[in-house]
């Protein structure tokens, strides 16, 4: 069956209000940790220690500076990839092309950045502007989104997103209208899903950690378990760049607001949390605790990446050597579903390995704030939603193989629990 598009469609977020309520929550919500992180108190659940005044959030050089990154990374997304990746068939039968050069991003971001530092560039002043930088950025967000949306307008019927052009331009500027917004071959949902705001995120941790070392003499263990864990987190998803052509946000999703604003903002600046807590309250951490979490984190790296790749490998070629034992379901589209391995002891094993690390990635702050525990708390919230979105797809995908395969792993993600 065809799934329903247009106005018919059904809505997502709690349909327009919901939307409405999530443009203004969110960016609240990302100033609330931020203020609320550098406070004495540091309460998650109480009010923000002040409101800033408008002189604390606008600052020209801030905005100047987030320009300057997005035209640094667009640069280096242009520059030659060691590979280009085709993605998914899109409803006019084409495919799309992507340059695989994340990682080669990352390693350039980094090694631009030693220069400027061995040239003096004071790296750690960047954690004092974290304010009206991330208003910086939300700004870039909403009228990116703006943009996108008035670009909507003008392309063909195929090129918009199934469930982003409900015809409620509230909805559809949230979830996003056009589904690939492309000027010539540059992807701006592609370039923005993976490099401005995830290596900005490691930009930020490291600036946080040279400012600790700055006002106390060295960084703390916790610090350094904090960048190092984030750090494996957005290396391997940039060395796995283009697993990211298979996840909803790019086959199916419309870049609009949530998308925007999630990657160019929320990512870089709540996914940051935990090391700017720990720079306005440091934690003592012994050598016997750092061990149990690095081995908490690398228990949950391993379930994530062996079920992130076992999927991708047996998507790729199901003969691989690597996965041609395992137990299989078939499908009417031809498709296989695997139900052994990872993919048979739950239905998300990799989002169980994410979780375990959010977890990992908050021990190092203690147990005696809430604050450090935002992650956790708001990625389960995700990836549950997330998961009851993929569960619809795949059904209306697969249909009876699906419930077959739901009868065969129950367990969304927690086994015996969810
Ligand atoms: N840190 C963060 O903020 C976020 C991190 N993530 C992480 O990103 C990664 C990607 O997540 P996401 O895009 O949500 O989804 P997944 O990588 O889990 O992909 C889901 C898809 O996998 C395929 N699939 C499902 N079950 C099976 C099976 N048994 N056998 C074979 N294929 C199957 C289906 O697609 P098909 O059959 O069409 O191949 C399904 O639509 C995860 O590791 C997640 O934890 C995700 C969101 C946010
Ligand atoms: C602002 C809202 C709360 C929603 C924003 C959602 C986005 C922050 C996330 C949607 C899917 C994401 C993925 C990743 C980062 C977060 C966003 C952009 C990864 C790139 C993280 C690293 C993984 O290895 C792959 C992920 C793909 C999906």
């Amino acid at each position: 069956m065809a799934p329903l598009q247009g106005s018919r469609a059904p809505t997502e977020f709690g349909g327009p209000l919901g939307a409405a309520a999530l443009m203004l929550l969110l960016p609240a919500t990302m100033f609330h940790l931020l203020l609320v992180a550098r406070s004495g108190s540091a309460r998650l659940l109480g009010p923000p220690p002040y409101l800033p005044g408008l002189e604390a959030l606008w600052s020209p050089w801030a905005l100047l500076l987030c320009l300057t990154w997005l035209g640094l990374q667009a640069a280096l997304y242009l520059l030659p990839a060691r590979k280009v990746a085709e993605g998914q068939e899109l409803k006019d039968k084409s495919r799309l092309r992507y340059p695989i050069n994340g990682f080669q991003a990352l390693v350039l971001t980094a090694l631009l950045l030693g220069l400027g530092m061995s040239a003096g560039l004071p790296l750690g002043a960047l954690s004092e502007m974290l304010l009206p930088l991330a208003f910086a950025a939300t700004l870039i967000a909403f009228i990116f989104s703006l943009l996108l949306y008035l670009k909507s307008l003008v392309v063909p019927a195929f090129a918009l997103a199934p469930g982003g052009n409900s015809g409620n331009p509230i909805y559809d500027f949230f979830l996003g209208r056009e589904l690939n917004p492309r000027i010539c071959s540059f992807d701006f949902k592609y370039f923005c899903e993976l490099r401005p705001g995830l290596i900005g995120w490691v930009l930020i941790n490291l600036a946080l950690m040279m400012q600790e070392a700055e006002l106390r003499g060295s960084p703390s263990l916790a610090m350094w378990l904090v960048n190092g864990f984030q750090l494996l987190y957005v290396g391997d998803a940039l060395w796995h760049e283009e697993a990211v052509l298979t996840t909803m946000d790019i086959i199916r999703d419309g870049f609009g607001f949530m998308l925007a604003f999630g990657d160019l903002a929320w990512v870089p600046f709540t996914y940051s949390l935990q090391a700017q807590f720990l720079l306005y309250h440091p934690q003592p951490l012994g050598l016997p605790m750092a061990l149990v979490i690095c081995l908490i984190n690398a228990v949950g790296y391993y379930i994530f990446r062996g079920a992130n790749s076992q999927k991708n490998t047996f998507r790729k070629n199901p003969s691989d050597p690597r996965v041609a034992d395992l137990e299989t379901i078939s499908t009417a589209t031809g498709r296989q579903l695997l139900v052994s391995g990872w993919w048979g002891m739950v239905r998300h094993p990799n989002y169980l390995g994410d979780l375990i690390m959010a977890l990992a990635w908050s021990l190092p702050c203690g147990v005696s704030h809430l604050l450090p525990y935002f992650y956790l708390l708001y990625f389960t919230a995700l990836l549950v939603h997330r998961e009851a979105r993929d569960e619809q797809q795949c059904l209306q995908k697969y249909g009876l193989a699906w419930h077959e395969y739901c009868r065969r792993v129950p367990y969304r993600i927690m086994p015996y629990i969810y």
